[in-house]
């Protein structure tokens, strides 16, 4: 047994750490019961699973590494591996211990440093104490023979992954200022290394823990919640990381529900005003729980119904105007009588509906995560503006907490065959599964093309995961995107106008097998956008609107049509 303080520092390790540390750390504590010494410590990274993914890092200034690492991962994309196009400052150093094989393009900057967006990646690098037994790795660094620390960046961190035992596949290249020539011979050695060795086998397709079952529960802890939009835009898209417990699994196509919490403030209130004890103990439904508990988590009290406020009224024999209203308010101006049983307001109170968010992470390409790319819903009413209740809870989650969510299979809304082409039409957060299933499709080399036609208000303020879009595109994965803002006069189109805009080739994608799916708010990405569709075929195929809607049915029973609209 551990006395409680030594405990309490192991926890503390523990939550810092990774599962694949904890691995390390058992092999290491039972090598040191056993008195064997640090040189004979078990590898860091026992992975559970091979991936076969390579990850490609670039830290770059000017853009010359980024060059090198895009032309790469285009490369080991036509070979047929799997690949991760990373720029550094995206890179989630925790994931280093997991890792597989990893190529750096890296430059030298100042006086032998590395560029900014690679610091933090060469400052862990330089920390890191946890051997990297199980990483292969290549360094390509580019610099100056006119500084007299040449390529120094790339020296350091091709010397840091040798002393963490890292096996480098090809030794480090030093490119000066004419670097392509370095450069190529690099990828060339790096690309024969790879193939020399055994093939990986692909990701087996993921298997959704959904299905019979009904619905599948689980808590995720929120790593990163970054707004999308940059300053000026009218939108609150927030992109947000969930860490998921391991055995979680889902597909590209799958939705979270989460349900929102009412404010602690506002809860405390409406505990005051009811005159309870915040853990006296009621019923809602087929649950027993604390008042502070039911009204926090389970019971909706916000924009109340109107047939829940008539219930009100009947109860407390008032006469109270047919509205829709905060129950905090409606305690406020209509006062619970002290001699009622609040029991009998839980009787009359609604439970919070879950919300519905469709995933934007990969399983393949974002292991062990869930991404949400959720807006703040703003509307007016007769007060002033309003913000939504669970756009407000999910975008404003503060990292570390904690957050119970479901799995929900969209059973018309799958990820398509990997040979098939997928034509992408997204407004706004539409884009969310699209970005799922295209780095799904990247990370698993499926051989369809991907093509994203991306409305939304402003392209300097609201283009989400451009720089995602752009790598995908440079390196082959998505085969072309086209987009259009309702703000910005270069490109004042609507999605539909996009659709119509490239009606020959859309049909022609289409006529080739393609999947066409659309996602987004069902006002903007809805009808408008199927009507485009509608006059496309019927144009095409010179038939009637009707002749149209027929296709487009015999494309939704195949699996081929789908919308995802909210
Ligand atoms: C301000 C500045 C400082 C630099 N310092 C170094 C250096 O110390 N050592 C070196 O080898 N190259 C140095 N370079 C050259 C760059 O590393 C080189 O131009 C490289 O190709 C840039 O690649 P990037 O576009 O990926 O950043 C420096 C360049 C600049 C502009």
């Amino acid at each position: 047994m551990l006395a409680p303080a030594k405990l309490q520092q192991l926890h503390a390790l523990i939550e810092q750490s990774t599962s694949e540390e904890w691995l390390w750390m058992s092999g290491y504590l039972a090598g040191l019961a056993r008195g064997n010494d640090a040189a004979q410590l078990p590898p860091a990274s026992n992975k559970a699973t091979a991936n076969g993914i390579v990850t490609v890092l670039y830290g770059t200034e000017t853009g010359n590494s980024k060059k090198v690492a895009t032309t790469l991962a285009g490369k080991l994309k036509q070979a047929g591996r799997k690949t991760k196009l990373v720029a550094a400052e995206q890179y989630k150093l925790q994931q280093l211990s997991a890792e597989e094989t990893l190529l750096i393009a890296i430059s030298t900057q100042g006086e032998g440093e590395p560029p900014a967006n690679a610091k933090a990646l060469y400052d862990y690098l330089h920390q890191l104490q946890t051997p990297l037994q199980g990483l292969q790795y290549a360094v390509v660094a580019l610099g100056s023979k006119s500084y007299p620390l040449f390529c120094q960046a790339g020296i350091d961190v091709d010397a840091q992954l040798k002393r963490l035992q890292a096996t480098a596949i090809a030794p480090i290249a030093l490119c000066d200022d004419d670097y392509e020539p370095v450069a190529d011979a690099w990828m060339s050695n790096v690309l024969t290394a790879l193939q020399q060795q055994a093939p990986v086998a692909k990701p087996a397709a993921a298997v959704v823990s959904v299905q019979s079952s009904g619905k599948k529960t689980f808590t995720a802890t929120l790593g990163v919640n970054q707004l999308l939009n940059d300053t000026g835009s009218n939108k609150k898209v927030h992109h947000l990381e969930f860490d998921l417990p391991e055995e979680l699994v889902y597909l590209p196509g799958n939705a979270v529900g989460v349900t929102p919490h009412n404010s602690a403030s506002v809860v405390a209130q409406i505990i005051q005003l009811l005159q309870v004890q915040p853990d006296a103990i009621f019923s809602f439904k087929q649950q027993s729980a604390s008042a502070k508990h039911l009204l926090t988590q389970v019971v909706s009290i916000s924009h109340l119904t109107t047939a829940v406020v008539k219930k009100y009224a009947q109860l407390i024999q008032t006469d109270i105007p047919d509205t829709r209203i905060d129950l905090f308010d409606l305690l406020r101006i209509y006062p619970w009588p002290s001699e009622f049983a609040a029991q009998q307001l839980f009787d009359i109170l609604n439970p919070i509906t879950p919300r519905l968010y469709t995933i934007s992470s990969s399983p393949n390409t974002h292991p062990g995560q869930i991404h949400l790319t959720a807006a703040l819903h703003e509307f007016d009413t007769e007060e002033g503006s309003k913000h939504g209740f669970g756009s407000t809870y999910v975008t404003q989650l503060k990292p570390g907490t904690k957050v119970d969510m479901f799995l929900h299979q969209q059973k018309h809304f799958q990820i398509p065959r990997s040979d098939r082409h997928l034509i992408m039409l997204a407004y706004g957060t539409g884009i969310a599964p699209f970005r799922s299933m295209v780095a799904e499709r990247d990370a698993t080399g499926a051989s369809g093309k991907n093509w994203l036609l991306f409305a939304e208000e402003n392209r300097v303020t609201d283009f989400y995961y451009q720089s995602e879009w752009q790598s995908l595109h440079e390196t082959g994965s998505l085969h072309q995107w086209h987009v259009g803002f309702s703000t910005n006069t270069q490109q004042q189109k609507t999605l539909q106008q996009l659709v119509l805009e490239h009606e020959e080739q859309l049909w022609q994608w289409l006529n080739s097998g393609a999947y066409v799916f659309i996602s987004g708010e069902k006002a903007v990405a809805g009808k408008p956008v199927e009507e485009a569709l509608l006059q496309l075929i019927a144009r095409k195929q010179q038939s009637s609107e009707e002749a149209a809607a027929n296709y487009l049915k015999e494309l939704a029973k195949e699996g081929r049509y789908a919308k995802e609209l909210y």
